[in-house]
């Protein structure tokens, strides 16, 4: 997928006022069962999900070890909706290419892992995905100088990266709204997700700091009803994003 073409972002115009910017949901297939993956997927797209978040591990950058193109491009044929793959591995450039080949839409990188960021994020552009940096909880927003402009797409950690199922990590918040400030100042259009102990319960907040993808992986496998998880989610996001005048 070409990267969108660079616009203005625009503050409300008399016909959005009072309307809510959409929060996209992005279930991660990390609580889903491996063994009927493509089924999984099916369950949270026909449940509304926008996008499928593929978190690859390598037992080396984080101490856990997951899943590789091979499986992003089995899925890719069942994959109803654009792959957003996060990679949590070291180095990263070669796994760039093999990802975009394997059909992701969406690549994001921890600066940590890559010695040269820009070219990194230059080569999944190259790709034809769109490029995202992903900021842990202890990473600041400075990491962002310079590389700002050319990203479509910043992740923000509310966990450490290399498990699902953790806690929300509070912190985040202030973080979501600095960068959300940061970026409506640049009038870029750049956009925030959010990774790690997303539920119903913390939506409107995040959605409230700035937030525009929020993916949650247990939050959605572990509910009995997986489409109604993730209109929950979205709802009280979009709730949120309304009391902030998105
Ligand atoms: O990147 C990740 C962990 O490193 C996962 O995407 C994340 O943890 C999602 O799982 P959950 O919503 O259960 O926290
Ligand atoms: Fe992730």
């Amino acid at each position: 997928m070409a990267s969108l073409p660079r616009r203005r972002s625009q503050g409300p115009t008399k016909e959005t006022e009072g309307m809510s910017r959409p929060v996209r949901i992005a279930p991660s297939l990390l609580s889903a069962d491996f063994a009927f993956l493509a089924q999984e997927a099916r369950s949270v797209t026909d449940g509304g999900a926008d996008l499928l978040h593929f978190d690859v591990m390598d037992n080396h950058y984080v101490p856990n070890l997951t899943v590789g193109p091979l499986v992003c491009a089995a899925l890719k044929p069942h994959a109803m909706v654009p792959i957003d793959v996060h990679l949590m591995v070291r180095p990263v450039d070669a796994l760039i290419e093999s990802f975009a080949q394997a059909g992701a839409s969406l690549i994001t990188f921890h600066p940590e892992a890559s010695d040269h960021v820009h070219r990194s994020i230059q080569l999944i552009k190259a790709k034809g995905c769109k490029a995202g940096l992903v900021l842990n909880p202890a990473t600041p927003l400075s990491v962002l100088d310079h590389v700002l402009g050319d990203l479509d797409l910043v992740l923000i950690m509310s966990v450490n990266p290399g498990f699902g199922g953790q806690a929300f990590i509070p912190s985040a918040l202030p973080k979501i709204r600095a960068l959300r400030a940061l970026i409506d100042s640049s009038g870029l259009p750049i956009e925030i997700e959010v990774d790690g102990g997303v539920k119903p319960d913390n939506a409107f907040e995040l959605g409230a700091a700035g937030a525009d993808i929020l993916v949650a992986g247990s939050a959605v496998f572990g509910a009995a009803d997986r489409a109604g998880a993730i209109r929950a989610i979205r709802e009280r996001a979009e709730e949120g994003a309304r009391q902030r005048g998105a």
